[in-house]
């Protein structure tokens, strides 16, 4: 685990350690499949992001949290090209975004899938046209192959086979997100970056979409990036937290090491009232 790089008061405390070098002493065998270094991101104002160093590993559920406006959509979004950087560079699979031809860089694209806070499923189409888009836009099908391949998503993440006829508006919440989950799963990626994927949902479907997201982990072996404030999925799914604060990453651990790590926000975000009726060493043995 990092040591937090700041106090409580902002003040920078010891040494600032990049998170892939404290894990490559602790587990030679992690590989990065995401490394971002030097990450600066701004809109014209003070940056939101400065000088980021983040490693995503590969097979891992990352979760990412931070309070309100520290830049964790940013962040992500920064990572997957849709904001524009003032510095640092965004390697993905040892490719540096920014030395790909743009055919590589289409390449590259189809290997992650994204589900944003919304879902942004297109409200005219079907969920079956909604997740057909990218095939139809990435691969050489047959409209009839196409589709074919879009039910096998749709059942891939549990809705029935007729939500496929349904458009968004007549979806619930949960299955809004399901189909949107298929449609990032559409091309077969090697990561999925999730944004808030159980906002919203009652906490009976939250769980189920939990346990989908890591049943889809174990048997796809998906890499995951997730950024959340849902306290059950940081619990009950994640192998490793990354905390955004003051700009940059402050650390990272699992949810056990982050309760004993010495910082105001971290303290009450993972020791405050919600978050300190989780016991650990039950969960484990349950
Ligand atoms: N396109 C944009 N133009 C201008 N400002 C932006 C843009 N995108 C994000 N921001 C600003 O960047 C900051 C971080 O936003 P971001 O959405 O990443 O926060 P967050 O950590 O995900 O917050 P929350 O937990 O509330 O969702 C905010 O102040 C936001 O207003």
């Amino acid at each position: 685990m990092a040591s937090p790089t700041d106090t409580a008061e902002g003040a920078p405390r010891g040494q600032e350690r990049p998170v892939a070098e404290e894990h490559r002493r602790g587990d030679e065998t992690r590989e990065a499949v995401i490394r971002g270094r030097g990450l600066t991101v701004g809109f014209g104002g003070p940056p939101v992001l400065e000088n980021l160093d983040i490693d995503v590993w590969r097979g891992e559920i990352l979760g990412v949290v931070g309070g309100s406006g520290t830049g964790k959509s940013v962040l992500l979004r920064t990572i997957i090209g849709l904001n524009r950087r003032q510095a640092g560079r965004v390697e993905i699979f040892d490719q540096d975004l920014d030395t790909l031809t743009p055919a590589a860089r289409r390449r590259i694209g189809q290997r992650w899938g994204v589900l944003f806070q919304q879902g942004a499923l297109f409200s005219s189409l079907t969920v079956l046209q909604n997740v057909a888009v990218p095939i139809r836009e990435h691969l050489r099908l047959s409209d009839t192959l196409s589709d074919d391949l879009a039910r096998l998503k749709i059942e891939l993440v549990g809705l029935p086979a007729e939500a496929a006829t349904k458009y968004p508006s007549e979806l619930s919440g949960g299955m809004i997100k399901r189909a949107a989950l298929a449609r990032a799963l559409a091309l077969d990626p090697d990561i999925v970056f999730l944004d808030e994927p159980t906002a919203g949902l009652d906490p009976i479907g939250a769980a189920n979409f939990d346990l989908l997201i890591r049943q889809l982990r174990d048997t796809l072996g998906l890499t995951v990036f997730m950024v959340t404030h849902d306290l059950d999925s940081l619990v009950t799914m994640t192998d490793r937290i990354v905390v955004l604060g003051n700009r940059k990453v402050l650390v990272d651990g699992t949810f056990r090491e982050l309760r004993d790590v010495d910082h105001p926000w971290i303290q009450e975000y993972f020791n405050g009232i919600r978050a300190s009726h989780y016991d650990l060493d039950k969960m484990e043995t349950a």
